[in-house]
């Protein structure tokens, strides 16, 4: 990898505490999320979110997580926290896409879980309606949340898909994983949760900064 290509986006997500939001900030990353689903470990109100974003400097980006919002959920978090990026982690259908984009007036970025190649014929289904793709691993049988597993899927999947709108590689990304996952897929953006955490729900500000520095590393900056 080289430096010509613009630089990897980071999104670090699940942030629960400002330690680790400072930490990310200074590390580097270029988003920052915060999950509004309440059966997360990591979920956190509106009002903590804005706590943590609010004083943020404009070109660190913020995200929140939903998974099928209604959209009083929507308005009650939208109306309070400093939002730049809604990511949509749920079953939600490309016309819901379409009506969160033009009713919140936030670009939004749709979750697509993967296992194997069809699933990316799905994600294409939001190539008109979504501004951007994260593609995670599926959630285990049974789980009560469709991410924040820890759990990579076969980068091998992608081979040589070429994605129709920008987009995220996510799924047990570690510090230790990122460079390899980097490599495989050529991911112009990666996203990490567990992975930069010290116990469930608890992000490390060391892991954070190792993640950060990896992905720095791995592009030639
Ligand atoms: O983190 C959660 O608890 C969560 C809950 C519901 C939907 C998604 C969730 N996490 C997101 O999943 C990906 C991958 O996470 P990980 O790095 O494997 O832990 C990422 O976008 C998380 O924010």
């Amino acid at each position: 990898m080289t430096a010509d290509r613009p630089p990897v986006e980071i999104k670090i997500c699940g942030l629960t505490d400002v330690e680790a939001v400072d930490a990310a900030v200074a590390a580097g990353a270029d988003w920052l999320g915060a999950v509004f689903f309440p059966p997360s470990p990591r979920s956190v109100d509106a009002a903590w979110a804005a706590e943590m974003f609010d004083a943020l400097p404009d070109d660190v980006g913020t995200v929140g997580l939903f998974v099928d919002p209604d959209d009083a959920v929507l308005d009650a978090v939208l109306n309070h926290v400093r939002l730049d990026l809604i990511q949509l982690h749920g079953r939600e259908t490309p016309a819901r896409v379409d009506s969160i984009r033009l009713d919140f007036g936030r670009p939004v970025m749709k979750a697509v879980g993967v296992a194997g190649t069809m699933d990316l014929d799905t994600a294409m289904l939001y190539a008109d309606h979504a501004d951007r793709l994260l593609l995670d691993a599926k959630p285990p049988p049974g789980a009560d949340r469709p991410g924040g597993h820890a759990m990579p899927f076969d980068w091998s999947v992608l081979g040589e898909w070429r994605a129709p709108l920008p987009w995220m590689l996510a799924g047990g990304l570690t510090p230790d994983t990122v460079t390899e996952a980097l490599r495989v897929t050529g991911a112009p953006g990666v996203d990490v949760s567990s992975g930069v955490e010290r116990t469930r729900g608890v992000k490390d500000p060391l892991l954070i900064d190792r993640f950060c520095a990896a992905v720095r590393a791995a592009e030639g900056r």
